[in-house]
């Protein structure tokens, strides 16, 4: 079993540890079953992080994959996992935050997550999850309610650290002008297409563990492309190297500091994507890929998650930063 490196994140005990690598959550085609199989397979090849939210309707399977885990002796108990869950839109009030981490909480069977996102800069003036989110009801957050109420999940013990996710560094600064505990993760879309150089040198600056989401471009799903396994400067790569383009798509995230989440349901492909770690890329292999034309693919105006309107432009524009 392939042992993942750690590195640590503020908490409300101090420093704590947190896998570089975390099984991403988010499937628009696998149902229950297959998400509490994943976490066990998961489990039986080495991830300890699973990172799932709100949104992905997989919280109540991943819970029923932990106590699986358990019954089968994979896990000696809960604390050798590392949970990430995060808040939609739908809850981004001041006063609607609790209640939600805790509707995440008992869906997961569990009493504390290890991480707690704010998803996205971004309300929804709606109760339900609504997919798309109809324009009229998105809104501009309000970010310090917002904050102060995930300052409260962790202080509550809720939840080890508090962190954000698709934020740019402006709305970012924006917390750590107010915050009594400032964010311990920031997770975005980040791969050899779209590097996201400053968003690292910002996050690296002010303690905050960058987390690259969508590492493979999301191939195979609705909200994903094709551009990163099929980029001939890693393709090249991977040729030369005896590896696949996923692997060197990973080595080089796992090189630039940072940690990601990467989904896999398929045993053969979860253990290739942690088999990066007793090789390492060339200098010139790794100015080949900072070459790389950048292009961001999760755009919110026009996505599968909301109608366009102001805001979520604004985001857009905002996340384009490089
Ligand atoms: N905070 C946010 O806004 C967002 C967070 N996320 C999080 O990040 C996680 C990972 O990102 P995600 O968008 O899922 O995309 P990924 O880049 O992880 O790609 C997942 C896709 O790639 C396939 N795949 C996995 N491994 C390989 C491989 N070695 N070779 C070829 N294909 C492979 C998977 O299929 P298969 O399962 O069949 O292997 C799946 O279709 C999500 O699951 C979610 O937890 C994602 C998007 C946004
Ligand atoms: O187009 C946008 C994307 O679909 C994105 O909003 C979702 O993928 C979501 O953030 C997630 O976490 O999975």
């Amino acid at each position: 079993m392939v042992s993942i490196p750690e590195t640590t994140i503020s908490s409300s005990n101090g420093r704590r540890t947190i896998p570089l690598i975390g099984m991403g959550m988010a499937t628009d085609k696998e149902g229950s079953d297959k998400v509490k199989a994943a976490v066990l397979e998961a489990i039986k090849v080495g991830y300890r992080h699973f990172d799932t939210a709100a949104l992905y309707g997989t919280e109540t399977a991943v819970g029923e994959g932990i106590v699986e885990a358990l019954r089968q002796g994979l896990i000696k108990s809960r604390a050798e996992l590392f949970i990430t869950t995060k808040l939609w839109c739908n809850s981004a009030e001041g006063h609607l935050v609790l209640p939600a981490i805790k509707r995440s909480l008992q869906n997961l069977g569990l009493e504390y997550v290890d991480l707690y996102l704010v998803h996205w800069p971004l309300k929804q003036n709606q109760d339900e999850i609504k997919i798309p989110i109809p324009k009229e009801s998105i809104a501009a957050i309000n970010i310090k309610d917002v904050w102060e109420g995930m300052e409260k999940c962790q202080t509550l013990g809720l939840t080890k650290s508090i962190g954000v996710s698709n934020f740019a560094p402006r709305r970012i600064e924006e917390i750590l002008s107010f915050a009594k505990i400032p964010p311990a993760v920031n997770q975005v879309e980040m791969n050899p297409i779209w590097q996201q150089k400053k968003l690292n040198e910002f996050c690296k600056k002010n303690d905050i563990l960058l987390t690259a989401y969508s590492p493979l471009g999301a191939s195979g799903t609705i909200w994903g492309h094709n551009r990163v396994l099929e980029c001939d400067v890693l393709q090249d790569i991977a040729k030369y190297k005896g590896k696949t383009v996923a692997q060197i798509s990973l080595r080089w995230i796992y090189e630039q500091g940072v940690s990601f989440v990467v989904k896999s349901f398929n045993t053969k492909r979860m253990k290739q994507n942690l088999d990066i770690f007793d090789w390492s890329l060339t200098e010139e292999e790794l100015n080949k890929i900072s070459h790389i034309p950048q292009r961001k693919h999760i755009y919110l105006n026009g996505s599968v998650v909301t109608e366009p309107n102001d805001v979520t432009a604004e985001i857009d524009a905002d996340l384009s930063y490089q």
